[in-house]
C-alpha cells in the first residue's frame, strides 16, 4: 500500500505587516504519496519556493497543518529535517572547503558515522563524475560543479523525501541526464521527489504528477496526460494557457516601440 509522505491542509503564508501584508499562499491542500516524482510548477512569484521552504522546516511561521512522513511539522522541524533532503535554488556552499570536507560537515550534522559519510561521499562523487575534484577547494568550481555538490549534500542522509528547487540550473546536458536518471531511480526505491523547475520539457518527461500553482493557489493537479485534457499540447503550452501567458505574448509589441529608433 502506498504511504502518504506529505499531507498539507489549508496552508496559508503571508509576508509583511499591517498595510504591507501580502498573502503568498492562499490555502493549499495536497496529499502526496511516497515513490512519486512531483513537478511543482508555476509562474515567477507564484509561491513555489515559499512552499518548499515551509515543507523543509526553514520557514516556520505558517497557517494550516502539515505532516511530513507522518510527523506534524509544527514544533517538530528538526525531526522532519532528518528525513528529508533539500537542494536549494541558490545554495550557499562553504567555498573555502573541498567537497570531501563540506560533505563531512553535512553528514556530521546528521549524526552519521565518519565511515558512512566517506562511503556515500565517494559513491555520490563518482556518480556525478566529480571524484577527481574531491579534494579541490570549491571556490574554484563552476556553477554546475557547485550544483552537483549541493545535490550530493541533499542526498547524503539517504532522505525519504528529496526537495529540489530548480536543481538543473547550471548543469550541462550530460549532467541533466544524470540527474533525471537519479530522480527516477530514487522514486523507484520509494522516495518522494518534490521538484520545482521552470524547465517544462524536463518536468513533462519525469513527473508522475504535476501541480501547477498560480498566485498562491493550486490551479491544476494531475498527470501530464490529465493536464493536456485530450489535446496534444506540450506542458509549456498548458502552462501558458492556464496562467494567462498566451495573452501576454501580445504585449511584445512594447519592444518594437522601445527599439524603433
Ligand atoms: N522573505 C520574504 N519577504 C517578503 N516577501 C517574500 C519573501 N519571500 C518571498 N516573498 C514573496 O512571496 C512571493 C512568492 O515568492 P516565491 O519565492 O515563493 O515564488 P516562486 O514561485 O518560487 O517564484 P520563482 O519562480 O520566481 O522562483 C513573491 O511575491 C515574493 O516576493
Amino acid at each position: 500500500m502506498k504511504q502518504t509522505s506529505i499531507n498539507i491542509r489549508g496552508l496559508r503564508k503571508s509576508f509583511g505587516k499591517g498595510a504591507d501584508v501580502k498573502e503568498v499562499l492562499k490555502g493549499i491542500d495536497l496529499s502526496i504519496e511516497s515513490g512519486q516524482i512531483i513537478g511543482y510548477i508555476g509562474p515567477n512569484g507564484a509561491g513555489k519556493s515559499t512552499t518548499v521552504k515551509i515543507l523543509c522546516g526553514i520557514l516556520t511561521s505558517f497557517d494550516g497543518d502539515i505532516e511530513v512522513m507522518g510527523i506534524p511539522l509544527r514544533n517538530n522541524a528538526i525531526e522532519v529535517k532528518r528525513k528529508i533532503g533539500y537542494v536549494p535554488e541558490n545554495g550557499a556552499l562553504y567555498e573555502a572547503l573541498t567537497p570531501v570536507e563540506y560533505l563531512h560537515l553535512v553528514g556530521t550534522l546528521f549524526d552519521m558515522s565518519p565511515l558512512l559519510i566517506e562511503e556515500r561521499t565517494n559513491s555520490l562523487l563518482k556518480y556525478f563524475e566529480m571524484s577527481q575534484h574531491a579534494n579541490q577547494r570549491m571556490d574554484t568550481f563552476s556553477k554546475g560543479m557547485k550544483q552537483k555538490i549541493l545535490i550530493i549534500a541533499g542526498l547524503i542522509n539517504n532522505p525519504d523525501i528529496l526537495f529540489l528547487d530548480e536543481p538543473l540550473s547550471g548543469l550541462d546536458a550530460n549532467s541533466v541526464i544524470l540527474v533525471k536518471d537519479m530522480l527516477t531511480r530514487l522514486a523507484k526505491q520509494g522516495k518522494t521527489i518534490f521538484y520545482s523547475s521552470h524547465l517544462m520539457d524536463v518536468v513533462e518527461k519525469i513527473s508522475d504528477r504535476i501541480i501547477l500553482i498560480d498566485n498562491g493557489q493550486v490551479i491544476a493537479d494531475g498527470t501530464f496526460e490529465e493536464l493536456q485534457q485530450d489535446s496534444k499540447a506540450s506542458l509549456e503550452q498548458v502552462f501558458a494557457k492556464l496562467t494567462g501567458g498566451e495573452e501576454r505574448v501580445g504585449e511584445s509589441g512594447i519592444l518594437d516601440e522601445v527599439f524603433k529608433n
